[in-house]
Protein backbone atom coordinates (compact mmCIF):
# COMPACT_ATOMS: atom_id res chain seq x y z
CA UNK A 1 0.00 0.00 0.00
CA UNK A 2 1.29 3.31 -0.58
CA UNK A 3 2.36 5.32 2.69
CA UNK A 4 3.34 9.01 2.35
CA UNK A 5 5.62 9.67 5.08
CA UNK A 6 7.57 12.69 6.68
CA UNK A 7 9.59 14.30 3.90
CA UNK A 8 13.26 13.72 3.47
CA UNK A 9 14.66 17.60 2.39
CA UNK A 10 13.76 17.04 -1.04
CA UNK A 11 12.54 20.01 -3.89
CA UNK A 12 9.27 19.92 -3.59
CA UNK A 13 8.32 20.87 -7.31
CA UNK A 14 10.17 19.34 -10.68
CA UNK A 15 10.32 19.67 -14.26
CA UNK A 16 10.16 22.64 -16.08
CA UNK A 17 8.82 24.82 -14.14
CA UNK A 18 10.28 26.12 -10.46
CA UNK A 19 7.53 28.23 -9.50
CA UNK A 20 5.04 26.09 -10.31
CA UNK A 21 2.64 25.11 -6.98
CA UNK A 22 1.82 22.56 -5.73
CA UNK A 23 -1.84 20.99 -5.77
CA UNK A 24 -3.79 20.71 -3.11
CA UNK A 25 -3.36 17.70 -0.78
CA UNK A 26 0.12 16.91 -2.65
CA UNK A 27 2.20 14.46 -0.62
CA UNK A 28 5.34 16.51 0.54
CA UNK A 29 7.89 13.64 0.15
CA UNK A 30 6.72 13.37 -3.24
CA UNK A 31 8.52 15.57 -5.99
CA UNK A 32 6.09 17.51 -7.91
CA UNK A 33 6.46 17.58 -11.52
CA UNK A 34 5.21 19.71 -14.57
CA UNK A 35 7.36 17.36 -17.11
CA UNK A 36 8.29 13.86 -17.92
CA UNK A 37 11.51 13.34 -15.55
CA UNK A 38 13.91 12.10 -18.31
CA UNK A 39 17.37 11.30 -16.03
CA UNK A 40 20.75 10.31 -18.05
CA UNK A 41 21.72 8.21 -19.90
CA UNK A 42 18.32 8.45 -21.11
CA UNK A 43 17.01 11.50 -23.24
CA UNK A 44 13.52 12.79 -24.61
CA UNK A 45 14.78 12.22 -28.58
CA UNK A 46 13.93 8.42 -27.52
CA UNK A 47 10.28 9.79 -27.48
CA UNK A 48 10.13 11.63 -30.57
CA UNK A 49 7.98 11.04 -33.30
CA UNK A 50 8.61 12.01 -36.87
CA UNK A 51 6.36 14.97 -37.84
CA UNK A 52 4.13 14.93 -40.48
CA UNK A 53 6.18 16.71 -42.94
CA UNK A 54 5.39 16.54 -46.64
CA UNK A 55 9.07 17.75 -47.47
CA UNK A 56 11.22 15.15 -49.77
CA UNK A 57 13.62 14.72 -47.20
CA UNK A 58 10.93 13.33 -44.97
CA UNK A 59 9.82 10.59 -47.18
CA UNK A 60 8.49 7.82 -44.72
CA UNK A 61 4.85 8.03 -43.12
CA UNK A 62 4.44 8.78 -39.61
CA UNK A 63 4.97 5.56 -37.59
CA UNK A 64 2.19 6.91 -35.26
CA UNK A 65 -0.47 8.92 -37.34
CA UNK A 66 -3.38 7.66 -35.09
CA UNK A 67 -2.16 9.20 -31.75
CA UNK A 68 -4.05 11.76 -30.03
CA UNK A 69 -2.06 15.41 -29.98
CA UNK A 70 -1.92 17.75 -26.78
CA UNK A 71 -1.60 20.63 -27.55
CA UNK A 72 0.62 22.74 -24.69
CA UNK A 73 -2.33 24.53 -23.67
CA UNK A 74 -4.00 21.61 -22.40
CA UNK A 75 -0.80 20.69 -19.88
CA UNK A 76 -1.43 23.14 -17.09
CA UNK A 77 -0.03 22.57 -13.26
CA UNK A 78 -1.15 22.08 -11.10
CA UNK A 79 -4.22 20.55 -13.35
CA UNK A 80 -7.41 22.34 -12.75
CA UNK A 81 -10.07 19.51 -13.39
CA UNK A 82 -8.93 17.03 -10.93
CA UNK A 83 -8.49 17.35 -7.41
CA UNK A 84 -6.55 14.91 -4.96
CA UNK A 85 -8.80 13.81 -2.50
CA UNK A 86 -8.25 11.89 0.88
CA UNK A 87 -10.03 8.98 0.90
CA UNK A 88 -12.22 8.87 4.35
CA UNK A 89 -14.73 5.93 3.51
CA UNK A 90 -13.73 2.94 4.96
CA UNK A 91 -16.16 1.64 2.33
CA UNK A 92 -13.47 2.55 -0.46
CA UNK A 93 -11.53 -0.05 -0.82
CA UNK A 94 -7.88 2.56 -0.65
CA UNK A 95 -9.57 3.69 2.39
CA UNK A 96 -6.73 6.08 4.31
CA UNK A 97 -5.28 6.68 0.54
CA UNK A 98 -5.57 9.44 -1.88
CA UNK A 99 -7.39 9.06 -5.01
CA UNK A 100 -8.21 11.49 -8.18
CA UNK A 101 -11.71 13.52 -8.35
CA UNK A 102 -13.26 15.95 -11.28
CA UNK A 103 -13.62 19.28 -10.37
CA UNK A 104 -16.12 19.54 -13.15
CA UNK A 105 -17.96 18.01 -15.72
CA UNK A 106 -15.53 15.84 -18.13
CA UNK A 107 -17.18 15.24 -21.80
CA UNK A 108 -16.17 11.63 -23.33
CA UNK A 109 -13.27 11.18 -24.78
CA UNK A 110 -11.78 13.99 -23.54
CA UNK A 111 -8.03 14.57 -22.37
CA UNK A 112 -7.78 14.81 -18.65
CA UNK A 113 -4.42 15.12 -17.67
CA UNK A 114 -0.44 13.38 -18.75
CA UNK A 115 0.55 10.71 -16.69
CA UNK A 116 3.63 11.98 -15.07
CA UNK A 117 7.00 10.66 -13.56
CA UNK A 118 10.36 8.79 -14.21
CA UNK A 119 11.43 7.60 -17.54
CA UNK A 120 13.22 4.83 -17.21
CA UNK A 121 14.32 1.52 -19.34
CA UNK A 122 13.96 -2.29 -18.81
CA UNK A 123 16.38 -3.95 -16.02
CA UNK A 124 19.66 -5.15 -17.79
CA UNK A 125 22.03 -7.79 -16.25
CA UNK A 126 24.32 -5.72 -14.37
CA UNK A 127 21.11 -3.64 -12.73
CA UNK A 128 19.21 -5.99 -12.12
CA UNK A 129 22.00 -7.29 -9.57
CA UNK A 130 22.16 -3.73 -8.06
CA UNK A 131 22.16 -3.22 -4.37
CA UNK A 132 21.80 0.28 -3.84
CA UNK A 133 19.88 3.28 -5.76
CA UNK A 134 22.05 6.02 -4.09
CA UNK A 135 23.43 6.42 -6.94
CA UNK A 136 20.86 6.11 -9.72
CA UNK A 137 19.49 9.17 -11.25
CA UNK A 138 16.90 9.98 -9.87
CA UNK A 139 13.94 12.79 -8.52
CA UNK A 140 14.56 12.37 -4.97
CA UNK A 141 16.60 10.69 -2.55
CA UNK A 142 16.27 6.87 -1.92
CA UNK A 143 12.70 6.34 -0.97
CA UNK A 144 11.14 5.64 1.82
CA UNK A 145 7.65 5.82 0.20
CA UNK A 146 8.37 2.87 -2.21
CA UNK A 147 6.79 -0.24 0.17
CA UNK A 148 9.07 -3.07 -0.55
CA UNK A 149 5.63 -5.21 -0.24
CA UNK A 150 4.55 -5.32 -3.52
CA UNK A 151 4.61 -7.26 -6.15
CA UNK A 152 5.81 -6.51 -9.49
CA UNK A 153 3.50 -4.01 -11.26
CA UNK A 154 2.53 -4.77 -14.91
CA UNK A 155 -0.74 -2.09 -14.62
CA UNK A 156 -2.99 -1.77 -17.65
CA UNK A 157 -2.41 -4.57 -19.63
CA UNK A 158 -1.71 -2.21 -22.57
CA UNK A 159 0.83 -0.65 -20.31
CA UNK A 160 2.28 -3.45 -18.80
CA UNK A 161 5.78 -2.74 -18.09
CA UNK A 162 8.35 -4.61 -19.34
CA UNK A 163 11.91 -5.00 -17.32
CA UNK A 164 12.80 -8.70 -19.15
CA UNK A 165 15.26 -7.32 -22.56
CA UNK A 166 18.68 -7.08 -21.42
CA UNK A 167 19.73 -4.94 -25.06
CA UNK A 168 19.24 -1.49 -24.45
CA UNK A 169 22.05 -0.07 -23.04
CA UNK A 170 20.93 2.96 -22.05
CA UNK A 171 18.48 1.82 -19.03
CA UNK A 172 18.76 4.05 -15.55
CA UNK A 173 17.05 1.14 -14.49
CA UNK A 174 16.38 1.56 -10.51
CA UNK A 175 15.46 -2.15 -8.96
CA UNK A 176 12.38 0.09 -7.25
CA UNK A 177 10.98 0.11 -10.44
CA UNK A 178 10.05 -3.69 -10.16
CA UNK A 179 8.01 -3.30 -7.23
CA UNK A 180 6.31 -0.19 -7.64
CA UNK A 181 2.65 0.65 -7.86
CA UNK A 182 2.93 3.45 -10.10
CA UNK A 183 4.94 1.95 -13.15
CA UNK A 184 3.21 2.35 -16.93
CA UNK A 185 4.71 1.37 -20.11
CA UNK A 186 4.96 3.72 -22.51
CA UNK A 187 6.80 1.70 -25.14
CA UNK A 188 7.03 -1.70 -25.82
CA UNK A 189 9.60 -2.18 -28.14
CA UNK A 190 12.20 0.40 -26.36
CA UNK A 191 11.34 -1.07 -22.99
CA UNK A 192 10.59 2.37 -21.86
CA UNK A 193 8.27 2.77 -18.56
CA UNK A 194 7.35 5.97 -16.60
CA UNK A 195 7.21 5.33 -12.72
CA UNK A 196 5.61 7.89 -10.73
CA UNK A 197 6.32 6.03 -7.12
CA UNK A 198 8.68 8.66 -6.25
CA UNK A 199 7.97 12.02 -8.14
CA UNK A 200 4.86 12.67 -10.42
CA UNK A 201 1.36 14.62 -11.06
CA UNK A 202 -1.67 14.25 -9.85
CA UNK A 203 -2.23 11.26 -12.42
CA UNK A 204 -0.60 9.27 -10.19
CA UNK A 205 -3.42 8.71 -7.92
CA UNK A 206 -6.12 7.62 -10.28
CA UNK A 207 -7.40 4.02 -8.31
CA UNK A 208 -8.57 1.21 -10.01
CA UNK A 209 -12.17 0.32 -10.54
CA UNK A 210 -12.53 -2.49 -8.83
CA UNK A 211 -14.58 -1.96 -5.42
CA UNK A 212 -15.01 1.66 -6.54
CA UNK A 213 -17.59 1.43 -9.42
CA UNK A 214 -19.75 -1.03 -10.49
CA UNK A 215 -19.99 0.20 -13.43
CA UNK A 216 -16.53 -0.19 -14.57
CA UNK A 217 -13.79 2.22 -15.57
CA UNK A 218 -15.12 6.37 -16.60
CA UNK A 219 -11.34 6.98 -17.64
CA UNK A 220 -7.85 4.97 -19.32
CA UNK A 221 -4.80 5.50 -19.67
CA UNK A 222 -3.70 6.12 -23.55
CA UNK A 223 -1.19 6.30 -26.17
CA UNK A 224 -0.39 10.14 -27.50
CA UNK A 225 2.00 12.69 -28.44
CA UNK A 226 2.99 16.22 -27.39
CA UNK A 227 4.06 19.33 -28.57
CA UNK A 228 7.22 20.20 -27.70
CA UNK A 229 9.69 23.06 -28.10
CA UNK A 230 8.41 26.45 -30.26
CA UNK A 231 5.98 25.27 -32.66
CA UNK A 232 3.94 22.10 -34.19
CA UNK A 233 7.12 21.00 -35.23
CA UNK A 234 7.76 18.27 -32.44
CA UNK A 235 6.06 15.35 -30.88
CA UNK A 236 7.08 13.49 -27.99
CA UNK A 237 5.57 10.34 -27.18
CA UNK A 238 3.73 10.17 -23.88
CA UNK A 239 0.80 8.37 -21.86
CA UNK A 240 -2.80 10.30 -21.41
CA UNK A 241 -5.59 9.97 -19.15
CA UNK A 242 -8.85 10.09 -20.97
CA UNK A 243 -12.04 9.91 -20.57
CA UNK A 244 -13.58 6.85 -21.69
CA UNK A 245 -15.46 7.14 -25.31
CA UNK A 246 -18.90 7.46 -25.31
CA UNK A 247 -19.53 3.74 -26.37
CA UNK A 248 -23.29 2.30 -27.01
CA UNK A 249 -25.10 5.59 -26.97
CA UNK A 250 -27.18 5.97 -24.11
CA UNK A 251 -24.60 3.15 -21.85
CA UNK A 252 -23.05 4.60 -18.68
CA UNK A 253 -19.85 5.67 -20.43
CA UNK A 254 -22.28 8.25 -22.66
CA UNK A 255 -22.04 10.44 -19.99
CA UNK A 256 -18.13 11.17 -19.30
CA UNK A 257 -17.49 11.74 -15.78
CA UNK A 258 -19.70 14.08 -13.58
CA UNK A 259 -17.91 16.40 -10.90
CA UNK A 260 -17.01 15.48 -8.22
CA UNK A 261 -16.73 11.86 -9.16
CA UNK A 262 -13.91 10.05 -8.68
CA UNK A 263 -11.47 9.41 -11.89
CA UNK A 264 -10.95 5.34 -12.34
CA UNK A 265 -9.39 3.20 -14.74
CA UNK A 266 -8.73 -0.20 -15.11
CA UNK A 267 -4.64 -1.24 -13.84
CA UNK A 268 -5.73 -4.73 -15.69
CA UNK A 269 -5.85 -8.53 -14.43
CA UNK A 270 -1.84 -8.57 -14.34
CA UNK A 271 -1.46 -5.87 -11.98
CA UNK A 272 -3.96 -7.62 -9.03
CA UNK A 273 -2.77 -10.94 -9.89
CA UNK A 274 1.32 -10.49 -9.14
CA UNK A 275 0.04 -8.88 -5.94
CA UNK A 276 -1.51 -11.71 -4.93
CA UNK A 277 0.93 -13.99 -5.93
CA UNK A 278 3.99 -11.94 -4.75
C1 LIG B 1 -1.18 4.23 -8.60
S1 LIG B 1 -1.57 4.04 -6.92
C2 LIG B 1 -3.11 4.91 -6.84
C3 LIG B 1 -3.06 6.01 -5.84
C4 LIG B 1 -3.02 5.60 -4.39
N1 LIG B 1 -4.37 5.36 -3.91
C5 LIG B 1 -2.32 6.63 -3.55
O1 LIG B 1 -2.93 7.26 -2.67
O2 LIG B 1 -1.11 6.86 -3.76
C6 LIG B 1 -1.99 2.33 -6.88
C7 LIG B 1 -2.29 1.83 -5.50
O3 LIG B 1 -3.52 2.37 -5.04
C8 LIG B 1 -4.27 1.38 -4.36
N2 LIG B 1 -5.48 1.10 -5.14
C9 LIG B 1 -5.82 1.61 -6.33
N3 LIG B 1 -7.00 1.15 -6.74
C10 LIG B 1 -7.43 0.29 -5.79
C11 LIG B 1 -8.58 -0.51 -5.66
N4 LIG B 1 -9.55 -0.53 -6.57
N5 LIG B 1 -8.68 -1.30 -4.57
C12 LIG B 1 -7.71 -1.28 -3.61
N6 LIG B 1 -6.60 -0.53 -3.69
C13 LIG B 1 -6.46 0.26 -4.76
C14 LIG B 1 -3.40 0.16 -4.26
O4 LIG B 1 -2.66 0.26 -3.05
C15 LIG B 1 -2.47 0.32 -5.45
O5 LIG B 1 -1.26 -0.34 -5.26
Amino acid sequence: MPRHQPPPQLPRSGGTSASAQLPKNWPREITYLTTLHVPPPLSSSLLQVPSNSNSNSNPKPNPVPSLPIIKPNAVVSPNHLVRITPITSPAHPAHGQYGLCATRALAPSSFIILYLGTLHGPATPSSRTQSSVSSLPSCSTPSTTSDPTHATSTSDPTHATSTSDPTHATSNYDPTHATSNYDLSLDRDLGLAIDASRCGNEARFINDYRGIRAAGPNAEFRDCLVQVGPGPGRLEKRIGVFVLSPGKAGGPRAKGIAKGEEIVVSYGKGFWNARREG
